[in-house]
């Protein structure tokens, strides 16, 4: 076979190693299927995928050797050989390498696979931009050649087979000077979108973000509340850019609406990394909707994951931020699952304004629309709780305490009384806060400051 043409084939194997004692509230099972997913999601044709449980790590090869020849067979016994074997766990560059010598196969580890699939998904400019560098940091740290998307656009050289000393330091060398380049654009295209962010600060409406696990139907309840399309399929990590569409809520009062990447358990620390910029959009919003995928095995532990992430990006239990947990795929649950699910979401329903480690949760399909209806009440509630109207008397000279109000509240009205002015806006607490700091001469206009004026 020529090296070209190894790289055209795309039959996969995929192995879970199950390492005892990390295996956490995880099923192996489902953590196989998950990486097959993964696998699936750049459109690899997965011809067998097992469990290799570790007893004790192997340095070298991470598994055992005796694992290691039966995967080689198995290897032997597909025509075609299938060329990549995919490792669903983090191996050293050591492991890596022999496991590729070993095998006589292109390895990807699971960092190395989920690159691929954002490098393959990446739309915007940005979204672009945070993929090469993580690509790069991970090639970088590995200095054995791996079989990137970057590669592929230089051309596919076959990939098998580690490159010589001198090859590694210009290769090296010319890494690092693609990150420089790259750093550089990326700080170009983020102050950009800060200018943008700070434009939409300024609109009124709130914004309600959706996060979730990748695959739990953020995009199916997107497209159901927003009535658009956004591609929602079952493929893990449909969804890469953020999205933002502007949604009505019962009352008539209008929201911004989020859609964004969805997380992974063991999500690595490169993306972590590259996309926190485009996660902090999620620090912006006003409610947290986390749309969890109840009726998977491991939805507990998926909950887990995508809390560890938020809590990383700042949002941590005592964050005041709403959060609402949307309890999704009922339909998919037998009569008594439902039933426990929903009076989980009953119980959860206090009034109280929910936050992460104690969320409010509602019971929904997304697919069929059950349950939706009232999400959006919660998700009201819960923007009204973190939102209050004030009116406030704002002595002269009020300049610059007005133009900070218009700059962050929605101005319901303003009465000029003598030299003072009175204001009422809608604002969140939190803003409310900064402003009595900020102008400590402004008072909370007493309710009859306002009808006197009027009448
Ligand atoms: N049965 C059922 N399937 C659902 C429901 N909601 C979503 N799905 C399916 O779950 C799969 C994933 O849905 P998406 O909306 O793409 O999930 P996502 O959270 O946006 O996923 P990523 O963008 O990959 O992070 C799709 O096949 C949906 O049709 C639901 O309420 N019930
Ligand atoms: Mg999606």
């Amino acid at each position: 076979m020529t090296e070209a043409k190894s790289s055209e084939n795309l039959f996969a194997v995929v192995v879970h190693p199950a390492i005892r004692g990390e295996e956490g509230l995880r099923d192996p099972e489902a953590r196989l299927e998950e990486a097959v997913g993964l696998a699936a999601a750049i459109d690899l044709e997965v011809v067998a995928s097992e469990i290799a449980p570790v007893v004790k790590p192997r340095p070298a090869t991470l598994m055992g050797a005796g694992k290691v020849e039966e995967i080689k067979a198995r290897l032997d016994g597909f025509e075609p050989r299938p060329a990549l074997v995919i490792i669903d766990g983090a191996l050293t560059p050591v492991q890596h390498r022999n496991l590729e010598r070993e095998l006589n196969a292109k390895v990807l580890d699971r960092t190395a696979l989920i690159l691929e699939i954002f490098g393959d998904r990446a739309q915007t400019a940005e979204g672009r931009l945070q993929v090469d560098l993580a690509h790069l940091n991970y090639q970088r740290s590995r200095l054995v050649r791996s079989w990137t998307h970057l590669e592929r656009q230089r051309g596919g050289a076959g990939f098998l087979g580690g490159p010589g000393e001198r090859q590694i330091e210009s290769d090296r060398r010319a890494l690092d000077d693609k990150i420089v380049r790259l750093k550089k654009k990326l700080e170009d295209v983020r102050r950009t979108r800060t200018l943008q962010r700070a434009k939409r600060k300024r609109a009124p409406h709130p914004i309600v973000a959706l996060v979730g696990y990748t695959n739990a139907g953020k995009s199916t309840l997107f497209n159901r509340l927003t009535h658009s399309r956004v591609m929602a399929e079952d493929l893990l990590f449909a969804t890469l850019d953020p999205t933002m569409r502007a949604i009505d809520l019962p009352s008539g009062v209008g929201a911004i609406l989020s859609d964004t990447v969805g997380f992974i358990s063991d999500l690595p620390t490169q993306l972590v990394a590259a996309f926190r910029a485009t996660l902090e959009e999620v620090l912006e919003a006003d409610v947290i909707v986390h749309v969890r995928d109840i009726a998977h095995p491991d939805s507990d532990a998926q909950r887990a994951d995508v809390v560890k992430v938020l809590g990383e990006l700042g949002i941590k239990g005592e964050d005041s931020r709403p959060v609402i947990e949307a309890l999704n795929k009922i339909d998919l649950l037998d009569e008594d699952e439902r039933l426990d699910v929903e009076a989980i979401a009953r119980l959860s329903q206090t009034g109280e304004p929910g936050t992460l480690a104690a969320p409010v949760r509602a019971a929904i399909s997304a697919e069929t629309g059950e349950g939706v209806a009232h999400l959006l009440d919660l998700i009201e509630e819960a923007l009204t709780a973190e939102h209050e109207t004030v009116t406030i008397r704002l002595p002269s000279p009020f300049g610059a305490a007005r133009a900070w109000l218009h700059d962050r509240a929605d101005i319901l009205d303003e009465t000029p009384s003598g030299e003072d002015m009175i204001i009422t806006a809608r604002l969140s607490k939190k803003t409310e806060g900064q402003f009595f700091k900020l102008y400590p001469d402004a008072i909370v206009a007493a309710d009859d400051d306002l009808s006197e004026k009027r009448a």
